[in-house]
């Protein structure tokens, strides 16, 4: 079994959404202190790297972390390679076989530079989530930091993705991924009161 790490990895230079909590990793107790072990302290926002968006991180009445259904982050995915253009709608998916699919991720490779957080990404239009649902989609991946631009602050992919019981997950590595099918995990902690969560995602190569 091939599997392919598309996590971003966690470091101290780990760009964030300007202004957020950066990632910090902190032993609390060393093993001298303790006599036999040492213990670790994580700081992060939870819109750090690879993550999801639980519904609560743009809707007060939303889903938290913990209230998502687990099938969501596990299923038939396929990966397209829609770079070059500023934003996705439903007629730049319009071609793809979804059939048996149920996670679309997007390759826009619209950040280049991973060491820095990006001024502009293409974003997805308000059109494309209502499609998907209709082709069985659950949810919808991206190689970017959001969904949105950066500069939105009403969030219309995001508000028309949850309206569509689409599941999203930002922040995903997919330089190195070919077009085509595999089958994505991407778990968050069971986190009850939390707006998102950093995910492992990998994907599994069926070849
Ligand atoms: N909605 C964006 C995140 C976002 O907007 C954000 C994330 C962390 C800190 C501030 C943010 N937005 C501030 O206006 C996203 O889900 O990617
Ligand atoms: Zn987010
Ligand atoms: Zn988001």
């Amino acid at each position: 079994m091939k599997i392919i790490d598309i996590s971003q990895k966690l470091h101290h230079g780990t760009p964030v959404w300007p202004g957020d909590t950066p990632y910090s990793f902190q032993l609390n107790w060393t093993k001298e202190q303790t006599g036999s072990v040492n213990v670790g302290q994580l700081t992060m926002s939870t819109h750090t790297g690879t993550h999801i968006d639980a519904p609560y991180h743009f809707d007060h009445n939303g889903k938290k972390v913990a209230d998502l259904p687990l099938e969501r982050f596990i299923g038939p995915a396929l990966v397209v390679n829609v770079s070059g253009k500023t934003s996705i709608g439903a007629e730049d998916v319009q071609h793809l076989d979804l059939t048996e699919i149920s996670k679309l991720l997007l390759k826009t490779s619209s950040w280049e530079n991973k060491s820095e957080f990006p001024s502009e990404i293409t974003f997805l239009q308000e059109d494309l989530a209502p499609y998907l649902m209709q082709q069985g989609v659950d949810l919808i991946g991206v190689d970017v930091p959001s969904v949105d631009p950066i500069d939105s602050k009403n969030l219309p992919a995001h508000h028309s993705i949850e309206n569509s019981h689409i599941q999203i997950l930002e922040g995903i590595v997919l330089d190195e991924v070919e077009e085509g099918i595999y089958d994505l995990i991407a778990l968050p902690l069971p986190l009850t009161e939390a707006d998102g969560c950093p995910v492992r995602a990998i994907l599994i190569d069926r070849t």
